[in-house]
């Protein structure tokens, strides 16, 4: 069920889809995709295993260029500036834009505070070392993070737990100010207390950011977002309020995957 057309987008609109199609080789994995993400919202990408949902998570920065196989059609639009094509925002700023979080904690082998200047250094983010000091501590307070590790930023970020790593990575993904922050299971490698923290802290990051998360958890995506989106066979089957989507699908196969019969 498509989103609206490109000239009914809501004002609020932060990133679009169009028709986007990805194949992998001979393999067409996603069979035209139209979504729309809006600012300030969590939207949820359910589906079952291998429908295509990270497949379209990484279509929102160009992550999927550096599959070799992979090859990307349709159009992607953040602040109704085309991503992809010969007048496509730069893939190096467009990452900047749009931070990813992955499913395994991958904290650098270096210290928290290194991880968290990482991005601001490269893109020349700050103007001197109280700038930097100033970044990495708002991001660490943001993530949640910064009382529990203000007294060990010059240790190893690999050094603390799994769900402390993970709110590192998100420490890391926010330094560089993104506007849109992709998740793809950010949670699948933590505790149930670890979750419930970052569950928490993605609600409070929506208020300044638009969030797109991946998650297998009917559960999560009913507690973190506002908008879900099922995904099954690489096309998303149904998208709307994730009170309805899970109250009150319209279709056969979102009932069918969210009350457990299938997926
Ligand atoms: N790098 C790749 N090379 C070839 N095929 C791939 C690649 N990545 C994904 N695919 C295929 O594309 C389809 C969609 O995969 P994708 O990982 O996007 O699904 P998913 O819904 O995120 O799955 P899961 O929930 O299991 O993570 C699957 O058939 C998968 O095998």
């Amino acid at each position: 069920m498509p989103e609206a057309s490109a000239d009914t987008v809501a004002l609020d609109t932060k990133m679009t889809s169009r028709d986007v199609k990805v194949h992998y080789g001979d393999k067409l994995a996603l069979k035209g995709v139209d979504l729309e993400f809006r600012t300030n919202e969590v939207t949820a990408l359910i589906g079952p295993s291998g429908c295509g949902k990270s497949t379209f998570l990484r279509c929102l920065n160009r992550m999927n260029d550096t599959i070799g196989i992979a090859r990307v059609s349709g159009q992607v639009t953040l602040d109704n500036d085309h991503i992809y094509g010969p007048n496509g925002i730069d893939p190096v700023l467009l990452r900047m834009r749009v931070g990813m979080v992955f499913q395994k904690p991958n904290p650098f082998p270096k210290s928290l505070y290194d991880n968290v200047a990482f991005g601001p250094r490269i893109h020349g983010l700050y103007r001197d070392k109280d700038h930097l000091d100033e970044i990495v501590t708002k991001a660490l307070e943001k993530a949640g993070l910064w009382h529990e590790v203000k007294d060990r930023l010059y240790e190893k970020g690999t050094g603390i737990s799994g769900g402390q790593q993970q709110r590192l990575c998100i420490a890391r993904a926010i330094a560089v100010s993104p506007e849109v922050i992709l998740m793809d299971e950010p949670c699948s490698a933590l505790d149930p207390i670890a979750t419930a923290k970052v569950e928490e802290l993605i609600d409070e990051l929506r208020e300044n950011f638009t969030i797109v998360i991946v998650t297998h958890s009917m559960q999560q995506a009913a507690r973190v977002s506002q908008r879900t989106a099922f995904f099954h066979l690489g096309e998303v089957i149904e998208v709307g309020d994730t009170e309805q989507i899970f109250t009150a699908p319209t279709q056969q196969l979102t009932q069918g995957y969210i009350t457990g019969r299938f997926g």
